[in-house]
């Protein structure tokens, strides 16, 4: 029970302001999250949405405060992360073996983003939605317990978004967590609904 317990995952956000250039973005900004929760971070552009989601990947480092995170993160932002030369399939394969994911995952991501008919064409040939499909189901396959999603609906035909709904509901379903930015108002249950000012203050 305990060691089960010990490999839920889970995310502290303790008091944390960055600065970003001579600007400081984020103010006291303090959140848990646990097992099964989805957070969705709203806030006018420049807020510190991203910021948020580079700190708690560890891509940024705070300048106060303290972030604690237990479980492995995946980050889907506005860099695709695939290769642009190799093959949907094969770009989800490089990154599904970095990630340990099995073949199942992949093939599971894949149909999840309804992408098995671009599955052999070159990245690059992709269009703007297809692009971000892919690089959702390259979150999909990674079997990662916390989904750092940064507008993943940005560019999504209707279809589509509901499909990363359901992608959302089921990682939060298996006791995952996963932090949205976005700029609509969610169209899930949330379990914490996060709103930055312009001064990155949670209001
Ligand atoms: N490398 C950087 N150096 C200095 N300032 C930066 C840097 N990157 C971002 N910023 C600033 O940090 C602030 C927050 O940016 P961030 O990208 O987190 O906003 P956001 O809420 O995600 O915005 P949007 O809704 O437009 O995506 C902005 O004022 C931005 O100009």
């Amino acid at each position: 029970m305990s060691s089960r317990q010990a490999s839920l995952p889970s995310l502290h956000i303790d008091n944390v302001a960055v600065m970003r250039g001579n600007r400081m973005v984020l103010r006291g900004l303090s959140v848990t999250a646990r097992a099964g929760d989805v957070i969705w971070i709203r806030g006018a552009n420049g807020c510190g949405k991203s910021t948020l989601l580079r700190l708690v990947a560890g891509l940024l480092t705070v300048t106060s405060g303290k972030i604690h995170s237990e479980g492995r993160m995946a980050l889907a932002d506005e860099n695709l992360a695939l290769d642009a030369n190799m093959t949907v399939e094969d770009a989800l394969r490089f990154w599904a073996d970095m990630d340990g994911a099995s073949t199942e995952a992949r093939e599971a991501a894949l149909a999840a983003m309804d992408l098995q008919e671009l599955a052999h064409i070159p990245v690059h040939f992709l269009s703007t939605g297809q692009r971000k499909r892919a690089s959702i189901a390259r979150v999909l396959a990674s079997g990662a317990d916390i989904w750092l999603m940064d507008e993943p609906y940005n560019g999504l035909d209707s279809a589509s978004c509901a499909r990363l709904d359901e992608a959302i509901i089921g990682r939060a379903a298996a006791g995952g967590i996963v932090l949205v930015a976005a700029h609509q108002p969610p169209s899930i249950n949330v379990a914490i609904s996060l709103s930055l000012d312009s001064q990155g203050v949670a209001i």
